[in-house]
């Protein structure tokens, strides 16, 4: 009999995930329920987050409750047991796009002020701030984190290997990334010595005093840096490149992380479209200002300012775009049947996802005529770029990896209470005027951190609490013993921030029984070396990293061994006690929703809801008792199993099986599987009928899930799709759905 009531927290997110959660939650709400567990949902989509930021525009009716800070307060109760699926971290495109559609069906939020100028303006774009970008993961993510490819997933994709392209050493792909005035060459950093209150303040040449930031509360033993990327630099360095690119006859691509540096890497992609289009930005900038274009938004900002023009001179502004491409490289397309650039939407060349596919691809991506090349891969900043370029080296002397062979890389990611650069946003800041740039103590006046900048710089200061660093160490070391495996800390002792981390790590390894691990601390370089060498060889290394190579290496390392990251276990421990199951390492997939709507085929994979649930099930019976808890759990890995081996996760083309059917395989092979477990006679028995049900229905179900596919799909939205009609699109079988109603009873 279950215990306790106990409570599991289901997010509602964005894209292919939200797709799929209509499908799955009923399903989940079936087994969890025999378990007494209620499955909540909480509804954290852009759109909701947009309704819950200003219910004063709404009617009585429309208003709902900011469910992402009641999730965030959750997070800091030690029962809290949480299943977060990816959720769209907004560029400023698609915040505006969403808000439209919200207006369009009656919901007045006010527009997004583009270049804000009362007063009222300015506050309405700062609460629209609150859902920009990144604003899910950091509110919720109060532990470190815990990413690797179950054993089961990793056995799967030994034995069906997924397609690597070739790699020759004659391959022209690089990296390029700058060598100085970047955030790496002028970063300065402290552990603090005491609890402090500080500001950011900007002081001119002039000798005019600009406080940026008036306070910020920093706790005893924190770490803090102050770095800042230079404009001239950034722009000279544009210019060697695209001109590198040119005259060497290699195709361009930029890749940064503007969904989630949202503050500093809009900036530095706007700088590249203006360098690559200088001549037509120089002609006609001041039109540009006028019609308040921005390409730190792409250039799909710009064609959407123009449209307004008279019609010859939206063609002459397009002439003159297009002369420039005759003395600039290729540009490397993200879709290059639509004729969209890489310079086209800052979101649509997130490097975390986007680098590894360009890895995986023999080091190429397409170009305009639809065809694989080589690239040069600009990725600025310099502080990480240089691990892509390492694997580059590694892949052009030994060939692409093999999916069969090689060896996993698991990660340990310092990500809790905001760490680093991806909690740096509120503290960055474009200055405005050449000048000095202090971290001050606000009591006592002493300058902690200082560094001279231009204007156009962009300036930071970043983050990470003393606990978060002990929690991390921990972590790591529990899953070294845990896994047997070589542990690496990925810290470089030539950057500042990392030398402070690298003391920190020494003192607080002290604090665990290490005998017999193999833990080492290397740079990022030598640890990328160390561990590709491993890799080859079958051998499996535990990355140990700050939040940023968390990211990047979470996709990165999948993408080789599992042929996409979807398929991780990601798990956050949260500090105050309880667990966050994050469903795969990877986005919410725009593409599939994109089939969907045209073909009503569904290739969203689950697995990583169903690795996240099991584990989340799990969390639930060891803290309350709940047995049955634990039953489920054991039976949905063994369900999980199965459906691995029996090849039935969704396929890619249309007319085959997809989400739906492989979710119903899920949940045939779980009832089965509790069916014949001996551990609980009463859950055997209520769920013998599905199983036996099920089975006999096979061929019908599959037949009705089928039948669907191949033609339009309308889910009533994009970013705030009808319910009723996503439900009535992801429950197409009514065989299916009477089925497992049946057991509910
Ligand atoms: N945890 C979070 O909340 C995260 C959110 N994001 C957000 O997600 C959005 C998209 O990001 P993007 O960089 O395009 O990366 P994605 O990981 O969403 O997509 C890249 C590709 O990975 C494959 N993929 C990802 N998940 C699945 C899955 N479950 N099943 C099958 N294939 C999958 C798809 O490849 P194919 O099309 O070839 O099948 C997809 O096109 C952005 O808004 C971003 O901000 C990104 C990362 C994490
Ligand atoms: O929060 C985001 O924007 C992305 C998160 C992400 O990419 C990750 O955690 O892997
Ligand atoms: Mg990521």
């Amino acid at each position: 009999m279950a215990a306790e009531p106990s409570k599991i927290i289901y997010t509602l997110t964005d894209e292919a995930p939200y797709l799929a959660t209509h499908s799955f939650l009923p399903i989940v709400r079936t087994f969890a329920s025999a378990a007494g567990i209620d499955v909540v949902e909480c509804d954290i989509s852009v759109a909701h987050r947009i309704l819950g930021e200003f219910p004063d525009f709404l009617t009585e009716a429309q208003r709902v409750p900011n469910t992402l800070a009641e999730l965030g307060k959750k997070t800091l109760e030690p029962d809290a047991n949480i299943i977060k699926l990816p959720n769209i971290s907004a560029s400023q495109n698609q915040l505006v796009t969403a808000i439209r559609e919200l207006r369009a069906k009656g919901f007045m939020v006010p527009e997004f002020p583009d270049n804000p100028q009362t007063d009222e303006e300015k506050a309405i774009r700062q609460r629209y701030g609150r859902v920009l970008g990144s604003a899910v993961n950091p509110v919720l993510r109060e532990g470190n984190s815990d990413r690797r490819a179950p054993r089961a997933v990793k056995e799967f994709a030994r034995k069906h290997p997924h397609s690597m392209g070739e790699w020759s050493p004659a391959s022209r792909t690089h990296v390029s990334h700058m060598f100085h005035g970047d955030f790496y060459h002028g970063e300065k950093s402290m552990t603090l010595d005491k609890a402090r209150d500080v500001k950011m303040e900007l002081v001119t040449r002039s000798g005019k005093s600009i406080v940026l930031k008036p306070k910020v509360h920093l706790l005893d033993g924190e770490i803090i840096d102050s770095m800042f990327m230079s404009k001239k630099a950034l722009l000279e360095f544009y210019e060697q490149q695209i001109e590198d690119a040119h005259k060497t006859g290699v195709m361009f691509s930029l890749h940064v992380k503007a969904t989630m540096m949202k503050v500093s890497h809009p900036i530095v992609f706007g700088h590249c479209v203006k360098i690559f289009y200088r001549e037509a930005f120089e002609k006609h900038g001041k039109l540009f200002d006028e019609l308040g274009v921005n390409v730190n938004n792409g250039m799909a900002n710009l064609y959407d300012k123009i449209a307004t023009l008279p019609q010859s001179k939206q063609d002459e502004i397009k002439r003159d775009l297009h002369a420039c491409h005759e003395h600039r490289p290729e540009l490397a397309m993200v879709d290059s049947a639509r004729g969209i650039t890489n310079f086209h939407s800052p979101n649509d060349i997130i490097v975390d996802a986007s680098m590894p596919a360009m890895i995986r691809q023999g080091g190429k991506m397409y170009g305009a005529d639809g065809r694989l090349k080589d690239v040069k891969a600009v990725i600025p900043e310099s502080t990480f770029a240089r691990i892509y370029q390492e694997m580059i080296n590694f892949c052009k002397w030994h060939g692409n990896f093999d999916p069969k062979t090689m060896g996993t890389v698991p990660n340990v990611g310092l990500m809790a209470q905001q760490a680093e650069e991806y909690g740096s946003h509120d503290k960055t800041f474009e200055i405005p005027e050449d000048g000095v740039a202090n971290i001050t103590d606000l009591a006592t006046g002493e300058v902690l951190l200082s560094q001279t900048v231009e204007a156009g710089d962009i300036w930071r200061m970043c983050q990470v609490k003393d606990a978060a660093i002990r929690d991390w160490v921990k972590l790591a070391v529990t899953r070294a013993r845990n896994s047997g495996m070589t542990a690496i800390f990925w810290l470089d002792p030539y950057r500042p921030h990392e030398n402070e981390l690298i003391k920190k790590v020494h003192t607080y390894l002290k604090d665990h029984d290490t005998t017999g691990l193999d833990i080492q601390i290397m740079s990022q370089v030598r640890a990328m070396r160390y561990t590709l060498e491993r890799v080859i060889r079958g051998l499996d290394t535990i990355s140990v990293t700050g939040n940023i190579l968390r990211d990047y290496l979470t996709d990165l390392f999948p993408i080789m061994e599992l042929g996409t990251s979807a398929k991780m276990l990601s798990i956050v421990p949260l500090m105050a006690g309880g667990g966050m199951y994050e469903t795969g390492a990877g986005g919410s997939a725009p593409k599939h929703v994109q089939q969907l709507v045209e073909e009503n085929h569904l290739r969203w994979d689950s697995l990583g809801e169903f690795l996240a649930l099991a584990v989340s099930l799990e969390d639930e019976g060891i803290k309350t008792g709940n047995l049955r808890a634990k039953v489920l759990a054991k039976t949905l890995d063994a369900a999980t199993g199965k459906l691995l081996d029996n090849n039935k996760s969704p396929s890619p083309k249309t007319g085959q099986l997809d989400n739906r059917g492989s979710q119903f395989y899920l949940t045939m092979f779980w009832a089965q599987a509790l069916a014949e477990q001996t551990e609980d006679a009463g859950l055997a028995k209520k769920f013998a009928p599905l199983a036996q049900a099920l089975a006999a229905q096979e061929a019908q179900i599959i037949a009705e899930l089928n039948a669907v596919q191949g033609q339009p799909a309308d889910i009533g939205g994009y970013y705030y799709p009808d319910r009723a009609k996503v439900s009535a699109i992801m429950r197409p079988s009514a065989t299916f759905n009477q089925t497992l109603a049946s057991v509910a009873g």
